[in-house]
């Protein structure tokens, strides 16, 4: 498809991106860590048990950061030149953009709605893209507000390409007031689609209040007395684009998808409606290409599809060509960029070794690579070499591997042959699709195990790109300001923990089963320092772990009168070290804006839950569960003055009790170390023991008070949780059982 003249010139460029500075500080703080666990050891035998505890400490966050030097030490990005595209590719090859959503009241349906206008509007021809929901909530109300959505985009879709809107999401175009410079015409279509995007945010809306009137239409029979949990598939063309040449005026395919779900019966949360998503769109329309949003994730540059397009064609002569095209994303609530602080030089620092890592969303993947395909399977020009297609020759292998399903393996066949697109009719393939949406359809096959998006574990992105890098493939990132999609993520709070939480327990689900990095350490084709990303991604847990455990370890020294901290002039690498530390991350703060001092908690409570998580699942006991994310409505505001109420209140019930409770429980760890950080200075100035310090030879002294400053100060925003009301404020029940903790810690530590 691409042309191979070289004299053109190229579609993208790889971008070095290193930093001489960073690269020596990240260097410095790592050779004072080293001399500091040097210390330790040269003087273990002097001192006593906290003192090897904090070598244990100290030894895994520097083996964290040995880890972390080798992640950004040559970070690079792809830039892309979608004007170039036109004059090097005759015929664009088609896309299959997927949604997922899966609960109605935590993703508001007007937030999918606006996600898939946002992807139909894109710049790309219509007849080369396909919109396909899947919806693991099985909701009528994201059924219905798909096809009020639908209605919309019929006028969405030509105003954003004729006036080349850049915003394509109308809930954030609308954010800004008409631009009256761009003419009469302009402002008449403007008022024109805002005053139509009210009216279907308004219906969406009223749907949500009340949805008993669905039951009345035929077009909802087949989600009646359906539960999420217990439903057929459903299989719903809301739209087909038919005969499409792909002109302004068209609207992609539109498809509704629910897979089948009973009680009882494990369904894979996200990578099973990926897989799901794999099958129907591989029946109707089996483009090469798959961009994958999640449902809260509008696009956010209209002219992403053509720059991810510009890498897969320019690298496709590149014999280890690029697997997948990972777009950078963000958030749109400002306040909550805390969790993603170390994005830009770790994904980029990743990207510049074999190619950064699939972060679940915003991402383009190759359908014959999901498929399984490796760089070796592959002859000159693209095609199958002779082995592959000797595979794929027999049908019982195909069968065995993707499905009893002819139209399937038809369709894996065509995929991996790379048989160019010809338009289907997607209604054809209803009944073949709702086939592999039955729940035992993926029994004994590969799906989840070496085929699609992989399962055993939470963090399916980290997972399947694991296996994908481990057969010799690269990827690329595209990391553009503004970035191509945003969504929401949670403010620092309740909901931020059982996320992170999730992310630390699903990779480290990632270190324990058969993509693991460490696993095959010569015979995968994960180059060493890729491998070495992986292991700190699948170990992140690990380095806040190692803190937390810290953070208590001043008080017992001082409580105990013992020594932790080296003395004299050693003291000067400690002291060093946290300068240095303190710069860094003060450089982390300024590059990250909307950080906040409480952020740096959530990590560390995270790690020690989702150890005692995969504990449980490691030992067999319970299974790790997925809690999607809520999302919120931004407020808005609109030009007209009255934001439809929806981006105010949606009115729905509030969360159920439980991740108030899971995320009382997340406080307790900070709560117990404050408190016993308190007692233990309390303890020193006000002289409650009757113990001399100043007498006793080799006991705390200065530097562990300080260690208790340091820690207290440290954990002081946090002590306004304390006094916060309502959900963020920390509920009393934890405030006791930390109490208690905390004084069973201070008997052991004056009694030991
Ligand atoms: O059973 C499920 C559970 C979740 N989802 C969808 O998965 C997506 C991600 O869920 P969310 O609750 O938003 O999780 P986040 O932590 O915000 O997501 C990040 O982390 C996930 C892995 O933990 C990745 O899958 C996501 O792509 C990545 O954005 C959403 O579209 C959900 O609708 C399903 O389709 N089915
Ligand atoms: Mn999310």
């Amino acid at each position: 498809m691409a042309d191979s003249s070289s004299f053109l010139p190229p579609l993208c460029e790889r971008i070095s991106y290193k930093s001489y500075v960073l690269s020596a500080v990240v260097l410095t703080i790592l050779g004072l860590l080293f001399s500091l666990l040097l210390y330790r050891i040269l003087y273990m035998n002097q001192y006593d048990t906290v003192w090897v505890v904090a070598f244990l400490c100290e030894a895994c966050y520097s083996f964290m950061w040995l880890l972390f030097t080798n992640v950004i030490w040559s970070p690079a990005k792809h830039k892309s030149y979608p004007d170039r595209l036109d004059e090097r590719v005759q015929e664009l090859p088609s896309v299959d953009i997927f949604v997922t959503t899966a609960d109605p009241v935590k993703e508001p349906s007007i937030l999918v709605v606006n996600t898939v206008l946002s992807l139909l509007a894109l710049n790309y021809p219509a007849n080369k893209l396909a919109c396909y929901v899947s919806d693991d909530g099985c909701s009528p109300l994201t059924y219905f507000s798909l096809k009020e959505a639908l209605k919309f985009a019929n006028i969405w879709v030509p105003f954003c390409k004729k006036y080349n809107v850049k915003v394509r999401a109308p809930f954030r175009y609308f954010l800004d007031s008409l631009d009256t410079s761009m003419g009469f015409e302009f402002t008449k279509d403007w008022e024109m689609m805002k005053r139509e995007y009210e009216k279907l945010s308004q219906k969406v809306e009223d749907a949500t209040r009340d949805s008993n009137w669905l039951d009345s239409d035929n077009d909802f029979e087949a989600f009646s007395s359906t539960k999420p949990t217990d439903h057929s598939t459903i299989v719903k063309v809301i739209w087909e684009n038919k005969g499409g040449v792909g002109d302004e005026k068209e609207v992609p395919h539109l498809v509704y998808i629910s897979r089948e779900k009973r009680p009882n019966y494990f369904h894979h949360y996200k990578a099973g409606a990926m897989n799901f998503l794999v099958r129907v769109s591989g029946l109707m329309t089996n483009a090469p290409y798959m961009l994958n949003v999640d449902c809260d994730m509008y696009a956010n540059e209209a002219d992403v599809v053509r720059q991810a397009m510009c890498i897969f064609l320019e690298e496709s002569t590149n014999p280890n060509h690029c697997a997948f095209v990972q777009c950078r994303h963000d958030f749109y609530d400002n306040k909550s960029n805390e969790l993603i602080n170390m994005e830009p030089h770790v994904i980029l620092g990743i990207a510049g070794i074999q190619g950064p890592f699939y972060y679940g969303t915003g991402c383009f993947h190759t359908r014959r690579v999901i498929y399984g395909l490796s760089p070796d399977d592959l002859g000159d020009d693209e095609s199958l070499a002779s082995a592959a297609t000797r595979k794929l020759s027999t049908e019982e292998s195909l069968v065995r591997e993707f499905g009893n399903s002819k139209e399937m393996v038809k369709s894996v066949v065509g995929a991996l042959q790379r048989h160019l697109y010809t338009q289907r009719i997607c209604t054809n393939s209803i009944e073949a699709a709702k086939e592999v949406g039955n729940i035992h359809y993926e029994h004994q096959t590969n799906w989840g195990k070496t085929v699609g998006w992989l399962y055993d574990s939470l963090s399916e992105d980290l997972n399947t790109c694991t296996r994908i890098h481990s057969r010799g493939w690269t990827s690329s990132s595209i990391y553009m300001d503004p970035p191509a999609f945003r969504g929401c993520m949670p403010p620092v709070g309740v909901e931020a923990f059982p996320q992170m939480r999730r992310w630390m327990t699903g990779s480290m689900e990632v270190f324990f089963n058969k993509q693991s990095p460490l696993i095959g350490m010569f015979q995968q084709k994960l180059k060493f320092r890729q491998r070495l990303a992986y292991l700190a991604a699948s170990m992140s847990c690990l380095s806040p772990l190692s803190m937390l455990l810290y953070c208590p370890l001043p008080a017992y020294s001082l409580l105990h009168n013992t020594i932790l901290f080296p003395k004299g002039i050693s003291l000067g690498i400690i002291i060093t070290l946290l300068g240095m530390h303190f710069l860094y991350t003060l450089w982390e703060f300024m590059t990250s804006p909307g950080l906040s001092i409480e952020s740096w908690y959530v990590p560390m409570s995270s790690s020690l839950f989702s150890v005692f998580d995969i504990t449980l699942k490691l030992l067999g006991i319970s299974r790790t569960v997925f809690i999607v994310t809520k999302k919120t409505v931004p407020e808005t505001k609109s030009g007209s003055g009255d934001a439809p109420s929806h981006l105010k209140d949606n009115g729905m019930k509030p969360d159920s009790g439980n991740s108030e409770f899971v995320g009382s429980l997340f406080f307790l760890p900070g709560t117990f170390i404050l408190l016993v950080n308190l007692a233990a200075l309390a303890d020193f100035w006000m002289g409650l023991r009757m113990r001399s310090r100043s007498g006793k030879e080799g006991g705390s002294g200065l530097e562990e008070v300080c260690g208790c400053i340091f820690v207290a100060i440290s954990f002081l925003p946090f002590l306004k949780g304390l006094f916060l009301k309502g959900k963020y404020g920390i509920p009393l029940s934890t405030l006791s059982k930390a109490a208690f903790l905390a004084v069973l810690f201070v008997v052991f530590s004056l009694g030991n």
